[in-house]
């Protein structure tokens, strides 16, 4: 069984370098027919479970641009080599690795390089400030700025994958390096110019709401977005490739192909590896949209820790991942579905930072207010964005921020309905025997259906006025 990646391949063979944008860290070889065939991972069998067979080719021939390094922005993957003018710009030293002959070296490597250490200036626009910038190269979260390629051992080829602990230097290289993000041009270009981008997530398009409904809810997600003069990254993996920034029709494809799974961050490599498509959760869309030097995020309400936690120990990957990722999510609270107290609580012992935006309350996602209150209320983008850079200034652990904005009252679902309805869900979820990834989908489905759509109006509402604030903030970001 072979994996072909066609969409890859065609821009591996238009640039020998550009493979190393999205291929892993692990061993490819670029077929003559130009198909990338991934070895190790073909033969452990590694499959989706209800990803349509891989080898679709999404946008064939139409990708090259996505897929080539963005040498000019220190966009990911890139070994940015151009010289930048560095005026007002990010003056951190990289490592550059100058390629060797276009197309794959010996053992399957794509490319082979030579390292010079501090080779080059970043010269990333607008990050002389830095910290705040959306330079991937310097401040990727998870990498201490200057650490990038402070690790490389060696110049030179590859050593063969049978030398061993010799081999490690390389590894890391690869790991390092082949990322396997597709961030759109669009984004990489507001990126590369400091303009404001706002990351939005896939699972709520997917899974959390009804078709048709969910497509129209997705574009126009990213028309809000736009109209604050952000630009919108909506987040999936389509055929084993984790995207930031997807165009109509892909957004298509995860509003109304069957089979898109739904994607925690820990279900990212596997859903690489087997060449799946699926919908990021909140989890999995910080991370990538972090990865890619998008800051701000927003969303409709988060996961968080499910009632019954102490028998079924259902907690989001959401608080986990936020608690180790520097990002700002805009979201109407956590999921009303949730036990709301045990969730903040959980985001306290995380150290999460939490504040509620215009309110002293705690949102509870249908509704304006869950019940409980926050310690913290900020009151513009500006304000928020100082937040965000005190947070790097302060350089902590790279938690997230967590801007909690409540659905406006008068479209708030009628909190008496929405207690009974939540009830008889809860209680039929547990009596049908509803658990993990399912739960969530399965609850908010219910509450549609047994509010007349009530729930649907709120939940939109709340995902909308959200969005909004999103873009606003990224601006006030921006102009940091
Ligand atoms: O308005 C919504 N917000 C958020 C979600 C999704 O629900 C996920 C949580 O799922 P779980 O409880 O299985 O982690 C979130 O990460 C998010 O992707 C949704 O469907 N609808
Ligand atoms: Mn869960």
């Amino acid at each position: 069984m072979l994996w072909s990646r066609a969409p890859g391949a065609q821009s591996d063979a238009a640039d020998g370098r550009a493979t190393q944008t999205w291929l892993a860290g692990w061993p490819a070889l670029r077929a003559a027919s130009g198909t990338v065939v991934i070895r190790g991972a073909v033969s452990s069998g590694i499959r989706s479970k209800r990803s349509p067979p891989s080898g679709r080719t999404e946008g064939k021939g139409t990708e090259p641009s996505e897929n080539a390094p963005d040498r000019s922005a220190g966009g990911p993957g890139t070994f940015a080599q151009d010289s930048a003018d560095t005026t007002g710009s990010c003056a951190r030293q990289h490592d550059v690795v100058e390629p060797g002959p276009a197309g794959p070296s010996a053992h399957g490597a794509p490319f082979a390089g030579a390292l010079r250490r501090g080779a080059r200036t970043c010269g990333t626009a607008g990050s002389a400030r830095c910290g705040r910038t959306a330079c991937v190269t310097c401040h990727a979260p998870g990498l201490a700025p200057g650490v990038r390629g402070g690790r490389f051992g060696a110049v030179g080829r590859p050593p063969k994958m049978s030398e061993g602990a010799s081999r490690r230097p390389w590894d890391t290289f690869w790991r390092r390096e082949r990322l396997v993000l597709v961030v759109s041009e669009e984004v990489r270009q507001a990126l590369a110019t400091g303009r404001p981008v706002v990351a939005l997530e896939s699972t709520i398009i997917a899974h959390g709401l009804p078709r048709p409904r969910n497509l129209q809810v997705a574009l126009e997600l990213e028309e809000a977005v736009r109209d604050e003069g952000a630009v919108p990254a909506t987040t999936a993996v389509l055929d084993g490739r984790p995207h930031v920034g997807l165009r109509p029709a892909q957004l298509e494809r995860i509003a109304g192909e069957d089979g898109i799974r739904k994607l925690g961050h820990r279900d990212l490599p596997l859903a690489v590896a087997a060449g799946a498509s699926g919908a990021t959760t909140v989890s999995a869309t910080a991370l990538l949209a972090a990865r890619a030097g998008v800051r701000v995020f927003a969303t409709g309400g988060l996961g968080g820790v499910h009632r019954e936690w102490t028998v079924t120990q259902d907690e989001s990957a959401d608080l986990g991942l936020l608690a180790r990722t520097r990002i700002t999510v805009v979201c109407a609270g956590v999921k009303s579905i949730l036990d709301v107290p045990a969730t903040l609580q959980r985001l306290e012992t995380l150290g999460v930072a939490v504040a509620g935006y215009g309110t002293s309350r705690f949102p509870g996602f249908y509704l304006a207010d869950s019940g409980h209150p926050v310690d913290w209320t900020l009151r513009t983008p500006d304000e928020v964005a100082a937040v965000m850079r005190a947070q790097d200034m302060l350089a902590g652990p790279n938690s997230a921020l967590i801007v909690a904005h409540p659905v406006p009252e008068s479209e708030q679902l009628d909190p008496v309905l929405h207690a009974r309805v939540l009830a008889d869900a809860l209680r039929e979820c547990d009596e049908r025997g509803v658990t993990g990834q399912a739960v969530t989908p399965f609850l908010l489905d219910y509450l549609v259906r047994h509010t007349d759509g009530a729930s649907l109006a709120a939940n939109l509402a709340a995902v909308r006025g959200n969005v909004r604030l999103a873009g606003r903030i990224a601006a006030a970001w921006s102009r940091m």
